[in-house]
């Protein structure tokens, strides 16, 4: 590496990470000063004084500016105001948030992350984020408490986010036990019982031994996606998200994204029935969609159906913030709006390739150069405007997302709508429907507060409920679904890319040293799927970088590292 292409890495987007675990969450970053207009007009970078070299403050080769750890990283997107961070006090400017996955690179390469091969202490980050908490992990306030309006729920086995939450001394928490009924418009077609037994009783008297092949098939997915930490541990990194899904379940896997789920199952001998009346539901509570999701997709969509399933106390963003500060990212708060590559001289003579990261921020224009950029925000232009000037490829803006819109109720659940004219009847707390033409929801049920409360509240109390639906709720479809409420918060996501298989998963290497680390959201979207692209291109841009092609795309890995590992 030399010291003139080393000076800088950006990121665009966010983590979500993030989060980058979320993070959303990984990306290297590079920190930079931004070039300020002034700096334009070519009049060089400013001279260090006695005093700067007394303290050891450097001019950064690649804007001129001062600084005193070396060279420059920078990360573009990131956070914008998170909640308070887990061990800090409230700042006056508030602290930044993160999204989970471009957090989760730069904490995968922040200089005293042990865990992760990186680019030495020299390397600062940056962060360019236009500002919402945490990206796609938020959380909304209803009457003092918060509540989970976007990511909600992690796997057990998701392990970033898991090591996220142990590294940042966060805590985790059980949301809500709901008892789940399946309604198709006219009926309940499936209603858990608060026995165990009875609950058993329906399943194989409705489905035989569906849901019993159901749970092997999700623990044989999962066993296989489980492979990539070990990867990971090794270093290995992967040139594509197919390579990456390849590595982890072969053709199984790479076949999946490329087939509906309902494909996939009838293949595996599911009825039919279990499909629309459990499958469906499953599909349109977690991806807004039903059984024509791509079949990988609707694996993890049926592994966040698992037992175990948790959340961090607080707030799932609070991992981006800690991610933010444990990777001593700095946050610049701006809209990226293009990238460019640009020569510039270093002080040898020679020639170096640079991106020109431009962005807007409240004081105006500004823009830094970067060794690297990351985009860790969805390429769908109606998310992300960024604008990839004079590439040899154009740089392809990524498929459609999918709008849904989380509603946040304080109020009454009106039991008739669901033909129970008495309430008392009425056992359910999380309501998933089929792909009945005539519903207007997709799911509807209890939630808790990210932190919990000092006393459970008491059975009497009016509950909070979630509803997802693909179109804002009117008030005439809240007054049928309640009988009575007193508080409505409305957000609007726009929350997955529209899942229609064959996928063609954009790549994760934009150009020599842009790399997309939401292309794996065209295969699943969800926090850990952040983190895990997010450690894969921290992996893969620092093998690039160093010309270590043994690590990236290697065959085999599942079968040597039972042996040779
Ligand atoms: C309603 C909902 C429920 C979900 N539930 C779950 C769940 O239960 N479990 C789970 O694992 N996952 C869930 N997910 C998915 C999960 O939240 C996302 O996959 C993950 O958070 C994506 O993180 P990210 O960092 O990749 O992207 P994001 O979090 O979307 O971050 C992108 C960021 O980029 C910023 N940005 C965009 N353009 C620019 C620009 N030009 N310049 C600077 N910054 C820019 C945005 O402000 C944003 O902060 C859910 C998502 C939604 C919406
Ligand atoms: C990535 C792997 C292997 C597992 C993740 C499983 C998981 C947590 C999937 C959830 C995916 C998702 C996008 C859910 C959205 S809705 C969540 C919840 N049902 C709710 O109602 O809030």
């Amino acid at each position: 590496m030399t010291e003139a292409r080393m000076r800088t890495m950006v990121r665009t987007g966010t983590p979500t990470g993030r989060h980058a675990a979320l993070r959303r969450r990984l990306l290297y970053a590079v920190r930079g000063y931004p070039v300020q207009p002034a700096d334009r007009s070519g009049t060089g970078p400013a001279a260090c004084t006695q005093q700067d070299r007394a303290d050891k403050v450097r001019l950064c080769r690649s804007c001129g500016r001062k600084t005193r750890r070396g060279r420059h990283l920078m990360k573009i997107g990131g956070p914008g105001p998170g909640l308070r961070p887990p061990h800090r006090t409230q700042t006056a400017a508030g602290p930044p948030p993160g999204n989970i996955g471009g957090l989760s690179t730069a904490l995968q390469n922040a200089v005293d992350k042990p865990l992760m091969p990186k680019f030495g202490n020299h390397v600062q980050i940056d962060i360019i984020e236009k500002g919402e908490v945490g990206g796609r992990l938020s959380t909304v306030e209803m009457e003092g408490k918060h509540y989970e309006s976007g990511g909600s729920v992690i796997h057990p086995l998701n392990l970033h986010m898991k090591s996220f939450v142990k590294e940042l001394g966060l805590n985790a928490r059980s949301p809500n036990e709901n008892l789940v009924g399946i309604y198709n418009g006219d009926e309940f077609v499936f209603q858990e019982s608060e026995w165990f037994l009875v609950n058993i009783f329906k399943m194989i008297w409705n489905y035989g031994l569906n849901f019993l092949r159901m749970y092997m098939w999700v623990e044989d997915m999962m066993d296989k996606f489980m492979r990539i930490y070990r990867y990971q541990t090794f270093d290995f990194s992967f040139s594509s998200t197919e390579s990456l899904l390849h590595a982890m379940g072969g053709n199984d896997f790479t076949t999946k994204v490329n087939v509906t789920i309902d494909e996939v199952l009838q293949k595996a001998g599911f009825s039919q029935r279990f499909i629309d009346e459990i499958v469906a539901p499953t599909m349109r509570v977690n991806y807004g969609q039903g059984v024509d999701v791509n079949g990988f997709v609707g694996a993890v969509s049926l592994a966040g159906t698992d037992s175990g399933l948790w959340a961090v106390e607080g707030g799932n963003n609070l991992v981006c913030t800690g991610l933010l500060y444990a990777s001593k990212a700095q946050l610049v708060k701006g809209t990226v709006t293009s990238v460019q590559e640009k020569a510039r001289p270093t002080k040898s003579g020679d020639t170096v390739k640079l991106y020109e990261v431009n962005y807007e921020t409240d004081q105006g224009p500004s823009l830094g150069l970067y060794d690297i950029v990351i985009i860790a925000t969805p390429l769908a232009k109606e998310i992300t405007n960024i604008k990839f000037l004079d590439f040899d490829l154009p740089i392809e803006a990524s498929k459609p997302y999918q709008q849904t819109v989380a509603t946040f109720v304080h109020g009454q659940i009106n039991a008739s709508f669901f033909g129970y004219p008495k309430p008392s009847q009425f056992s359910v707390s999380e309501i998933l429907t089929t792909d009945a033409p005539k519903l207007f929801i997709n799911s509807i049920g209890t939630v808790s507060p990210v932190t919990p409360e000092s006393e459970s509240p008491k059975s009497s109390d009016t509950k909070v409920w979630k509803i997802f639906s693909p179109e804002p709720l009117t008030d005439e479809q809240l007054r049928l679904l309640f009988e009575s409420y007193h508080a409505v918060i409305v957000k609007k996501w726009l929350a997955y890319p529209q899942y229609n298989p064959p996928e063609k998963l954009p790549p994760i290497i934009l150009h020599h040293d842009i790399y997309y680390l939401n292309s794996i959201e065209l295969a699943a979207s969800a926090m850990e799927m952040c983190a895990i692209s997010a450690k894969n291109i921290a992996l893969l841009s620092y093998h690039r970088w160093y010309g270590q092609d043994g690590q990236i795309d290697q065959e085999d890995l599942a079968e040597r590292l039972k042996s040779e590992l």
